[in-house]
């Protein structure tokens, strides 16, 4: 027996609690959508306008993360599209695109497998997107996921992706019948703040995904739990007490798998025949880092180092950080990672905080200090520790500036 032997034998899955670990992942594509009759229906009734000959120019699809959103417009669209030979879907996710060129560089790559150069700017990518779909059928639904991922860059502002996308020139001429269906976590025309010439050009159409309740993320989650462990591998408490806390506390299907998967594991490490209450419970806090994390690594710079900011106060006694902390005390933490030259000003900081705390990422509040008058107080609604524990890896992956 070689070390790689006893490695595989030492690792190999003994009385797992598991017989199917992969039905608790959340990328893998279930069966069935359940407990979104409202939202099926609602987006089944827009497709099949096509038959009065009428699709809105944009649907706004928003919810929080893992709501069902992607899953469930995805389906119906490709369940109408099999149905007739009228309408095309295409689906595009924007998280990774870094800039408003390469949003419509990617959408065009979906439609034709190339991508543009540079110097052909936004308007040749846009010539290249309606030459494209010139050759579709009547009708096409451009799904474009993470459409909150599109912010401002030195080159182009989102008006101007957008005014493309619905009005362009060569989508006019060329009569081109395109629905953009916009899925994100917030209202984005609210989060872009469009002007007025794109305002006009969106429909008014909003399909709105709430957190779920108990009983719909037991729809959901019951059928992969009874996949994913073995017969009485977990017990009802700990099924009746997973999904009710996740449904309190985040209403996401993403991260209730996760918590189970996580628990599972838990469970197998101590040998256990079964995952317990104990086991949920000692996963609630990972399960909420894990996500957290994610979602801070792919904050913008400013935000990211806005947030380091609030989070770098420490006591000098005990050297545990402070909270909450001020404006003030904000802005000089984040001083001391950006470079005086690329620093954001006052009103802009003030913004961004305003931001974090729409993404729910910090709390603030206004205090009366006496004679000193009145102020803000910030304070990260997660352990800050978490956000100082992925500098580093923040920084490698953004290619941040530091000082
Ligand atoms: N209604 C549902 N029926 C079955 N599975 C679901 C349902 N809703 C969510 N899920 C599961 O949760 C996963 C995450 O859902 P989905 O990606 O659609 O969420 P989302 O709202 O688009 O999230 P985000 O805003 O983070 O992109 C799905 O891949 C699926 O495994």
């Amino acid at each position: 027996m070689d070390k790689y032997d006893t490695l595989f034998d030492d690792t190999a899955p003994d009385d797992s609690v598991f017989t199917d670990k992969g039905a608790l992942d959340p990328l893998g594509d279930p069966d069935e959508v359940v407990a979104r009759d409202h939202q099926e229906r609602e987006l089944a009734t827009l497709l099949t306008g096509i038959e009065e000959g009428y699709l809105p120019t944009t649907v706004s699809i928003y919810g929080p993360p893992g709501t069902g959103k992607t899953l469930t417009t995805r389906r119906l669209c490709a369940e109408y599209a099999d149905r007739t030979d009228r309408l095309a879907v295409e689906y595009v996710n924007l998280k990774e695109c870094r800039s408003l060129f390469s949003a419509a560089n990617e959408i065009h790559f979906e439609l034709t497998g190339t991508k543009k150069k540079a110097y052909e700017g936004l308007d040749g990518v846009f010539e290249g997107i309606w030459e494209a779909l010139a050759e579709y059928p009547d009708w096409t639904v451009l799904i474009l996921d993470e459409i909150d991922h599109i912010k401002h860059d030195s080159n182009y502002d989102p008006n101007d992706f957008f005014y493309r996308l619905l009005r362009g020139e060569g989508k006019l001429k060329r009569n081109i019948k395109l629905s953009a269906w916009l899925l994100s976590n917030e209202l984005i025309d609210v989060d872009l703040r469009f002007d007025s010439r794109v305002e006009s050009a969106m429909s008014d159409e909003e399909v709105f995904f709430s957190p779920y309740n108990y009983a719909k993320l037991r729809a959901i989650i019951e059928p992969r739990l009874e996949r994913a462990f073995r017969d009485d591998g977990i017990s009802d408490h700990a099924v009746d007490y997973g999904i009710g806390t996740a449904a309190v506390r985040w209403g996401d299907a993403r991260k209730a798998l996760t918590l189970f998967r996580q628990a599972g594991e838990t469970a197998n490490e101590e040998s256990l025949e079964q995952v317990t209450e104990d086991c949920i419970d000692r996963n609630i806090e990972t399960t909420d880092k894990a996500s957290t994390v994610e979602k801070l690594l792919d904050l913008p710079v400013h935000h990211f180092f806005v947030l380091l900011g609030a989070a770098t106060w420490t006591d000098t006694q005990t050297d545990e950080i402070v909270q909450p902390v001020t404006t003030e005390q904000v802005r000089e933490g984040y001083s001391e990672y950006i470079s005086e030259a690329d620093r954001i000003g006052t009103r802009a900081l003030r913004e961004t905080i305003t931001d974090l705390e729409t993404m729910s990422l910090v709390e603030t509040w206004v205090e009366s200090k006496g004679s000193n008058g009145r102020v803000k107080q910030v304070e990260t609604t997660f352990d800050p520790n978490w956000i100082v524990d992925i500098k580093d890896r923040y920084t490698e992956h953004s290619g941040a500036i530091e000082e």
